[in-house]
């Protein structure tokens, strides 16, 4: 589903990311993990277009549709189904959930989110479609009876459920988590992985930056680690506890 080649990426002549090169098949999670700057939000974020490659290659779609996206723009990239939950994003306090919801549907819309905020008439069509779509999503992460409170008295876990509901009414083939549990008291991270894994039964590519071992064991099927900007290490959450390597960059080279 994704191929990524070679990709760098500096900020002031220092590598944020540098040569990395990974492939996600259809269907897989996999989490990328990695010390404090080791470039996984800049990782992300090339691709999903917020940042473009100094060098290298991107290229996204299910085996046939394959094509090169490292020049698109961010929300050309989420019309092809590329849907990203940035670390701490914000949620629009004076809206309800619900309309939170229906925010991330229109990044798939022809008219995009200013003509559906302006309601002009070519918009209001869209609509109810784009409600039932947002009601959907909301069932889909357990907060439908919560669409008409104000999102921002929800509880931080309800809060990241949210944004994956908002990310999910977009239609995504490939979702990106910037660290969606950081934060969560132990009843909301269960909660956020059971998330996580019911997506994934369903089949949706997915790819998660996470510091929590546990969280990532249960949850991936591959990790991915990247330390001072290179992917150092690739396997399963078995293979990655017992990679010297990886054991090396997160001890800071104490182990022999
Ligand atoms: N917009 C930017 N401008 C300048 N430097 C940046 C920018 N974004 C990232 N960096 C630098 O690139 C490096 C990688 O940062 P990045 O946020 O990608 O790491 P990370 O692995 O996500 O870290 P964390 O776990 O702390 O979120 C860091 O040294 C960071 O300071």
């Amino acid at each position: 589903m994704l191929q990524i080649d070679s990709v760098s990426r500096a900020f002031g002549g220092v590598y944020a990311v540098r040569d990395v090169s990974l492939t996600v098949a259809e269907g897989e999670t996999r989490a990328v993990i990695g010390p404090n700057g080791a470039g996984k939000s800049t990782l992300f974020n090339l691709i999903s277009g917020h940042l473009l490659p100094d060098s290298g290659t991107v290229s996204y779609g299910p085996a046939g549709e394959r094509r090169r996206i490292d020049r698109l723009t961010p929300h050309a990239r989420a019309r092809l189904g590329i849907a990203i939950v940035f670390q701490g994003a914000r949620l629009f306090g004076g809206m309800t959930a619900l309309e939170n919801v229906m925010v991330g549907a229109h990044a798939r819309t022809r008219h995009g989110f200013l003509s559906a905020a302006l309601r002009l008439p070519r918009h209001r069509g869209e609509e109810a479609r784009i409600r039932a779509d947002a009601l959907a999503a909301l069932d889909r992460v357990g907060l439908r009876d919560w669409a008409h409170r104000a999102a921002d008295v929800l509880p931080l876990g309800q809060q990241r459920s949210l944004q994956v509901a908002r990310a999910l009414c977009a239609r995504p083939r490939l979702l990106l988590l910037d660290e969606p549990a950081s934060g969560l008291r132990a009843a909301e991270r269960e909660a956020l992985a059971q998330l996580v894994e019911s997506l994934r039964e369903e089949g949706l590519t997915t790819m998660l930056i996470e510091h929590d071992v546990a969280f990532v064991a249960r949850l991936a099927d591959r990790v991915s680690v990247l330390d001072l900007g290179r992917h150092i290490a690739e396997g399963t959450p078995d293979e990655i506890r017992r990679d010297d390597a990886v054991l090396t960059a997160y001890l800071g080279g104490t182990v022999s």
